[in-house]
């Protein structure tokens, strides 16, 4: 809205009239990459940490008074040092830089803390794993963000880029038919995403990595078993089965392209195509989405696992 004469009103209110809003602040990027040592067959943990903190920062904000602001460099430094004692899982390590944070300065009444965590395997040299050599697993990306606030912990684990494909076992018929619909009915196609998921858990008491590692076989074995009518339900029995097998659970998240393989007209060359050569487009692709929940779960905190506040 404007003045008559053009000005902002907000740029001409006293100052009690503007206020800060919520904020988070931290260190993103934070790659750390822990060696576990102890005996000559070498463990690594690899993963990128972000810290944010939310409390008391108001006078930072308005008045530039810094005697809250613990300082980006600080937390990060911090999230080096606590590796030292070892990392265990991404939302193990968490926890424990929350619970820093959140009971080192009075005023900083909580935050959210993530991680991305890349897998290395272990090189095989003449058939036996190496003791000290890996070789990064470009496949999918573990993901973790703890929220803490007055109510506690909340935790969300999950995946990104777990891409997977079926070669038959995937239809798509009874779509609705308008003037613009020239997509063909198909009851065999190739069906591909790359599944990014998120869940949360209802405890900061778990055994993270052996329920990560549960989860992601299920989302696989549901993919690859389902003989899927749409992207869509796919997507729903995925998460239906992890809500079934895991009461710590009490939502899963998913976003999902729908990754197009056209199959190419050989028609013009005198060749038949039964399937079998086929044009992967990258774009545009479908983005199928969705939450699978039991009906009692509440939909708040989700906005602050996406990134801001
Ligand atoms: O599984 C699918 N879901 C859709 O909503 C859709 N739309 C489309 O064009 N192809 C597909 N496939």
């Amino acid at each position: 809205m404007t003045t008559p004469s053009g000005a902002n009103p907000a740029d001409t209110a006293p100052d009690g009239k503007i206020v800060l809003g919520k904020n988070q602040y931290g260190k993103a990027g934070n790659h750390v990459v822990r060696i576990t040592r102890d005996t000559a067959r070498h463990e690594i943990e690899d993963l990128t940490v972000i810290s944010q903190l939310r409390g008391d920062f108001e006078s930072c904000h308005t008045e530039g008074d810094n005697s809250h602001c613990v300082a980006t460099d600080t937390q990060k430094n911090t999230i080096f040092s606590l590796a030292r004692d070892g990392v265990g899982s991404p939302e193990a390590f968490l926890l424990r830089l929350g619970k820093h944070f959140t009971t080192s300065f009075e005023w900083v009444s909580g935050g959210r803390w993530a991680a991305e965590q890349f897998t290395w395997q272990r090189i095989k040299v003449d058939g036996k794993e190496h003791n000290h050599a890996f070789v990064q697993n470009r496949t999918e990306t573990r993901t973790a963000v703890l929220l803490i606030d007055k109510d506690g912990p909340h935790l969300f684990a999950g995946l990104k880029d777990l891409t997977v494909l079926k070669s038959t076992g995937s239809e798509f018929h009874g779509f609705p038919q308008d003037k613009y619909t020239t997509l063909v009915e198909t009851s065999d196609r190739i069906l591909s995403t790359d599944v990014a998921a998120r869940w949360r858990y209802n405890t900061a008491e778990l055994d993270f990595n052996a329920v990560y590692a549960d989860v992601r076989r299920i989302l696989l074995e549901t993919f690859a078993s389902v003989h899927s009518l749409a992207l869509q339900q796919t997507l729903f029995q995925m998460g239906k089965n992890v809500l079934q097998a895991h009461r710590n659970i009490v939502d899963i998240r998913f976003s999902m392209p729908n990754k197009h393989h056209f199959v190419v007209d050989l028609a013009h060359f005198g060749q038949d195509n039964p399937n079998v050569v086929f044009w992967a487009a990258d774009r545009p692709f479908g983005l199928i989405e969705g939450t699978v929940k039991r009906d009692d779960a509440a939909d708040d905190l989700w906005e602050s696992v996406a990134g801001f506040c």
